[in-house]
């Protein structure tokens, strides 16, 4: 049993126009102590994915279909309040956003306290203190500073209290949601580093939300990268970011700067994802693809599995033994029907 199941994940949101898919057929597991990241540019649900995840969609948003098992017990069916319990104890979330809710009223030591003692309530204040003084080691943060309020706290160390208060309850699953955006590359690396030191010692899993390749890269076991609501491959890390077989996957691979590289040119991948009130049929991804035929732009494409990797794409088994050199070459992505229409201003098709 996997600690979560996705399964034919439907997640919709309520507009002017009608129902905007979301999040849409999404398909995935994780083990216990797993990383997993997901990645794709932004609008293409991976902040649906995660909120849908924790129980938090706004009110716009809902669960159309599909299953989200945890530790085998189905999310989609359960009560506000249970998935409130679960949130804390189990399941938590290092958001961006998150950095926002910190109460400004009371110290930091008085909110994770409170976060510890409401979800265990057999809990001394004295190990509650303990807890505070733990995690803030973990976190690099000074544990004399837990008696301070948020404002007394700069950016970077909000952000590291947020990822203690999350793990003061050592919980199973960390949804990471661009966890080091906002944050400079020195900071970002050790936090990262952190998050991963602070697994190893509570062996949780995690689902690490971002649309940088590298956070992944450094941080993840495996990786799913979606495109517009749909997954577009998933895979081992070393398998999708060394020989992808998505076309979208060996764009996005090139629109990030390679370590190995470093003089690679970079690559943009023209156009935008399309509406997800009224997606394309076919491949969502055909119009901005240099290898869309017709059949991609009519028939959805089933997932193709190979070397450890799932990727949804018709000529995925032809990558390797014709269409990786075309593929590989920035010149290619410039004929595209939506690098031609970025160019021209030309709507008409292919
Ligand atoms: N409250 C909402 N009401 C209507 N549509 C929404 C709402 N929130 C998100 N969406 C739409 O759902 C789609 C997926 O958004 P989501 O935030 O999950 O993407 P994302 O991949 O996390 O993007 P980003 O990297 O920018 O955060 C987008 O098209 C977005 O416009």
């Amino acid at each position: 049993m996997s600690l979560l199941e996705v399964e034919d994940l439907e997640v919709y949101y309520e507009t002017e126009d009608g129902p905007a898919q979301a999040v849409d057929g999404v398909s995935f597991e994780l083990e216990e102590g797993e990383n997993l990241g997901i990645v794709g540019e932004s609008g293409c649900g991976k902040t649906t994915l995660a909120k849908s995840i924790i129980g938090i969609l706004p009110d716009a948003g809902y669960v159309n279909g599909g299953e989200i098992r945890f530790k085998d017990d189905d999310l989609t069916g359960m009560t506000g309040k249970q998935r409130r319990r679960l949130k804390w104890e189990e399941i938590s979330m290092v958001a961006q956003s998150a950095m926002n809710s910190l109460d400004p009223v009371y110290t930091i030591r008085e909110q994770i306290v409170e976060a510890i003692e409401t979800h265990r309530p057999g809990t001394g204040r004295t190990e509650s203190n303990e807890i505070v003084t733990e995690m803030f080691e973990l976190v690099g943060l000074d544990p004399d500073r837990a008696d301070d309020y948020p404002h007394q706290f700069s950016g970077g160390m909000r952000q590291r209290a947020m990822i203690a208060m999350s793990l003061a309850l050592e919980p199973s699953l960390i949804l990471a949601d661009e966890p080091t955006t906002a944050l400079d590359v020195i900071m970002q690396d050790q936090i990262l580093k952190r998050i991963g030191r602070i697994q190893d010692e509570v062996n949780s899993s995690m689902l690490v939300i971002t649309h940088d390749v590298s956070v992944v890269a450094e941080t993840c076991d495996r990786v799913l990268v979606m495109y517009a609501g749909k997954v577009a491959e998933e895979g081992p890390v070393e398998e999708i970011f060394g020989q992808p077989y998505h076309p979208y996957t060996i764009g996005l691979k090139r629109a990030f700067p390679n370590i190995r590289r470093p003089t690679q040119d970079l690559l943009s991948i023209k156009g935008y994802p399309p509406e997800l009130v009224d997606p394309p049929t076919g491949c969502r991804f055909a119009e901005r693809c240099p290898m869309a035929t017709d059949r991609c732009r009519e028939e959805e494409p089933e997932a193709h599995e190979m070397n450890g990797l799932r990727s949804y794409c018709h000529y995925a088994e032809d990558i390797d033994t014709e269409l990786r050199p075309y593929a590989d070459n920035p010149e290619t992505w410039s004929q595209t029907a939506a690098a031609r229409k970025a160019e021209t201003g030309d709507v008409g098709g292919d």
